[in-house]
């Protein structure tokens, strides 16, 4: 609960000192422009009411304050109430660590234990239920859903759960098997090494949802998983070089088939102001044949992505395991690189993407993050 302390203005700045000791400046302007007044803000839509351009340039000309609210009277006679659990928001350290994600790395296997495996009919009709998948997503990057219907529509209400189906080139659900239905290797029996899916996007997927509705009269066919942020930390510590290289180097990818040319050129390392890593695009088999200004640029490239790759590629960090019908698979496309070993047989597999902006609003709304 915060509690007003003292208030002092200097210099076009408002000191508020809280009971709990801190204290917080804010400028005028800010709190104008904060007001949160019938004409200045329209509550039902969370909007404000004034362009930033009508925001006058007035000065405070008294405050009113109790342990609950301060009110400011400006020079032009408006006044403007703010209640103190706002004011107490905008703490800057406060406000921007509220806004880091917190994933939690992993390596090999022994994430299994730890992930959230889930009855769909809980994680469909109980908040906690949600609570604990999304959770899953946050700290692991990937969560499983149990006793769903072997069927597209069964896994469709799963997605749509989980933000919605993201349509894209692909379609919005889809179902594969080894028929040539698009231009890529994931639609054939080709083992596929671990990576992130839609470097050619310029937003790749979210989320990515796997369900193997059928494997009949064949083998191979298991889902590879590894943390790329994992990996890339060790890269950090033990190629430090590298992992500059592949904050700052944009690697061009794409994807083509007829009708169809997607590029776009990305770190394969995202890192956020904080340093922190905020995604991985990653993916050996999309890259376009690309052009270098010299030899050293080209001989990072090779040398960070293959030392990158080891980690990727090592069965240690990674978690192999087989989908079977009726077991849903959720990973966060940012973050978990996925793969498969090659098989044989009839395997069909369905599933979608979800937009990163609709499953964190998920996670939002379920008050994971802020
Ligand atoms: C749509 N579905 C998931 C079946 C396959 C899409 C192909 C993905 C492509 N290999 C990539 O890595 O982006
Ligand atoms: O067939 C699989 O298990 C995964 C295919 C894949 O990597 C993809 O569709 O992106």
């Amino acid at each position: 609960m915060a509690v007003l302390e003292t208030i002092s203005v200097l210099d076009k700045v408002l000191t508020v000192k809280f009971q709990n000791g801190t204290s917080i400046a804010y400028e005028e302007f800010w709190l104008r422009d904060h007001c949160r007044c019938s004409t200045c803000y329209h509550a039902d839509t969370f909007q404000r009411a004034h362009h930033l351009l009508q925001i006058p340039d007035v000065n405070i000309s008294n405050v009113k304050y109790d342990k609950d609210q301060l009110t400011i009277t400006w020079s032009d006679n408006h006044e403007s109430v703010y209640k103190a659990e706002f004011l107490a928001e905008f703490s800057y350290d406060k406000w921007r660590d509220s806004r880091r994600l917190k994933p939690i790395m992993w390596s090999g296997g022994d994430v299994a234990d730890k992930v959230t495996k889930i009855h769909v009919d809980e994680f469909l009709n109980s908040v906690n239920g949600a609570k604990a998948v999304f959770k899953s997503l946050l700290d692991y990057g990937v969560a499983l859903i149990e006793n769903v219907d072997v069927s597209v529509e069964a896994t469709e209400a799963v997605c749509n759960a989980l933000g919605g189906v993201q349509h894209t080139m692909f379609g919005g659900m889809w179902e594969f098997t080894t028929t040539q239905d698009h231009a890529d290797t994931a639609y054939t029996n080709l083992p596929l090494a671990v990576h992130n899916d839609n470097t050619y996007f310029t937003e790749a997927a979210g989320l990515q949802i796997l369900h193997c509705l059928e494997h009949s009269s064949g083998s191979g066919g298991e889902t590879l998983l590894v943390d790329g942020f994992y990996g890339a930390t060790r890269l950090k510590n033990e190629h430090h070089d590298d992992f500059e290289f592949l904050t700052n180097f944009d690697v061009e990818a794409e994807y083509l088939e007829d009708g169809h040319h997607y590029r776009y050129s990305a770190p394969v390392i995202k890192l956020d102001k904080m340093k922190d890593i905020t995604q991985i695009r990653f993916n050996v088999y999309d890259r376009s044949a690309m052009a270098f200004p010299n030899d050293e640029e080209c001989r990072s490239y090779y040398r960070s992505l293959r030392n990158l790759s080891r980690y990727y590629e090592n069965p240690e960090f990674q978690w192999k395991f087989k989908l079977k019908p009726g077991l849903v698979m959720v990973m966060d496309n940012f973050r978990v690189l996925h793969g498969r070993t090659g098989f044989n047989g009839k395997r069909v597999l369905c599933g979608s993407y979800v937009s990163r902006s609709d499953w964190l609003n998920k996670a939002r709304a379920l008050r994971l993050i802020q």
